[in-house]
């Protein structure tokens, strides 16, 4: 089943004053079956965070369309957004986004309180979520008393503790060491195992060699797009970076 539709969007930036226009997104068409682990990759300034901000209903496209299970989220109202975006989407970001005042456990039951669960709702999921991600000793800590993977795991919980239909991940190892990265990887290969959609946006290629499907953003439309298939993660990591050289060196994509 798709759980995902992008048809056509188009995203043009217009600066104040009326002065120029940047056409971020010309006219990107793809789409995300349930159960995908998707990687979307591209060079700086190719559009991926327009994307991104746009499949989260964080920002308009100027036409086009997103669908989310059928639902059209580009001409949703702005006030049921939010309750659209907690109940249907899980969000990690690369800087983790978590609340400083807040334990661990208060972070990840964020979404529930918004939803009005209670607390032994919340409980009886957070216990499964928190095991699986290694954290469940660390809940009454804060942020700052934690490290950089421990926090992305906590986002990671914090995304997992709603059942999203998909997790929208924005270069969610960007602020992580090779250890931490790894395991975050390990995680989210892990959770898509057990049937959760994933969409990452990526510069690197060690992540997005992970994901089962890698689609090339250029000039604002999908270049190219690699199934993983029975490959290595190793495999894999070499065919992005033959991909990410084509586009850099201005080669189409047939040859
Ligand atoms: N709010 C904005 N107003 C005007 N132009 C914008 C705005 N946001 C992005 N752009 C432009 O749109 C294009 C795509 O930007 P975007 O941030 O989506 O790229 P990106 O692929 O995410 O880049 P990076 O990898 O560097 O984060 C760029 O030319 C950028 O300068």
């Amino acid at each position: 089943m798709e759980i995902l539709t992008v048809k056509n969007l188009k995203k043009i930036y217009t600066t104040r004053f009326g002065g120029n226009k940047v056409e971020a997104l010309s006219n990107i068409s793809f789409s995300v079956e349930e159960g995908e682990y998707v990687a979307i990759m591209g060079e700086s300034g190719s559009g991926k965070t327009t994307l991104l901000n746009i499949l989260a209903s964080l920002d308009k496209p100027t036409s086009g369309q997103v669908l989310l299970k059928g639902d059209n989220i580009s001409s949703m109202k702005e006030k049921n957004l939010a309750t659209f975006r907690r109940e249907h989407l899980g969000f990690v970001f690369q800087d983790f986004n978590l609340l400083d005042t807040f334990s661990l456990k208060d972070n990840i039951f964020l979404p529930l309180v918004l939803s009005g669960k209670n607390y032994k709702n919340m409980n009886d999921r957070l216990i499964p979520i928190a095991k699986n991600l290694g954290i469940s000793h660390l809940l009454d800590k804060f942020p700052y008393e934690v490290s950089g993977g421990e926090k992305q795991r906590t986002a990671v919980a914090r995304a997992l503790i709603t059942d999203p239909d998909i997790v929208l991940a924005d270069e969610p190892t960007g602020a992580l060491d090779s250890k931490s990265t790894g395991q975050l990887l390990d995680i989210f290969s892990d959770i898509n195992d057990k049937g959760q959609t994933i969409l990452m946006v990526t510069h690197s290629t060690k992540s997005a060699s992970h994901a089962k499907r890698v689609l090339f953003i250029k000039d604002g439309e999908i270049f190219h797009q690699i199934y993983k298939g029975e490959l290595t993660n190793a495999q894999m990591y070499e065919k992005i970076s033959n991909t990410l050289t084509l586009i850099a060196t201005g080669g189409s994509r047939n040859e």
